[in-house]
């Protein structure tokens, strides 16, 4: 039976810091890791094949288990709600979702406007605090919505502040810590249980 491991790992911010994580935990990935435009890595000396997706993608692929594992941001479970499981938490690009907007607004009373990237958190968000909202969903620069008009609020991700600072915003309400997970599609996780406990293993060594 094969026992290669696929993992799909997110191109962009995360990257970096994931493959830092795995050479500390001993995997040797050639420079390939650092400087390529490769979206299929195989690394044959551990039997891995790594796949380079989109961060928001990462899930998908391994729910349909075209992936084994992969390296996920909780904002992207928590948005997506894939049938993954969630096996540990790598403690790496720690940011968190907040709510913000302009200094010293009061959200509209009838149907507040939300933009964000994240459409189903922002709204279980609000059901939960009995408000109803409407969601204008955006694909980036979340914080030019309130700076011209187009929401009340955005929900987005926070790390040093800086963003908001620069644009005039402040913080009104935390939502959820993010860090990025390790995630596995629960069929793999059956047949391929060894290796799986294996780099687990490895990995909760050089997580603090
Ligand atoms: N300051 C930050 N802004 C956004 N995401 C962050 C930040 N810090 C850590 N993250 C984590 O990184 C992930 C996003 O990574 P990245 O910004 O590379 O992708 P993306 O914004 O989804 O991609 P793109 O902008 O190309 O659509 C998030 O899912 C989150 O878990
Ligand atoms: O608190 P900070 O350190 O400033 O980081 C937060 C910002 O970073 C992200 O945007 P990104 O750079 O991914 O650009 P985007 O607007 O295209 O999503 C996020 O959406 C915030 O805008």
């Amino acid at each position: 039976m094969n026992k290669q491991l696929t993992i799909a790992m997110p191109k962009g911010r995360i990257f970096t810091e994931a493959v830092e994580l795995l050479r500390n935990a001993g995997f040797e990935l050639p420079p390939e890791f650092d400087d390529s435009r490769k979206l299929i890595i195989d690394v044959d000396e551990e039997d891995f094949r790594f796949i380079l997706a989109k961060p928001m993608d990462v899930a998908t692929y391994v729910e349909h288990g075209v992936a084994d594992l992969g390296i996920a941001g909780k904002d992207v479970l928590l948005e997506e709600e894939r049938d993954v499981y969630e096996l540990l938490d790598l403690k790496i690009s720690s940011c968190y979702l907040a709510v913000a907007g302009l200094p010293g607004t009061k959200i509209n009373d009838v149907a507040p406007k939300i933009a964000t990237k994240y459409p189903n958190i922002a709204a279980a968000y609000f059901r939960e605090q009995g408000e109803q909202v409407e969601i204008i969903k955006l694909n980036g620069s979340i914080e030019l919505a309130p700076m011209i008009g187009l929401a009340d609020r955005i929900v987005d991700i926070v790390s040093t502040g800086r963003t908001l600072k620069e644009n005039g915003l402040v913080e009104y309400e935390t939502i959820a810590g993010v860090t990025s997970r390790l995630i596995v599609n629960p069929v793999s996780y059956r047949i391929k249980d060894e290796r799986i406990s294996e780099l687990i293993k490895r990995l909760n060594e050089v997580i603090y």
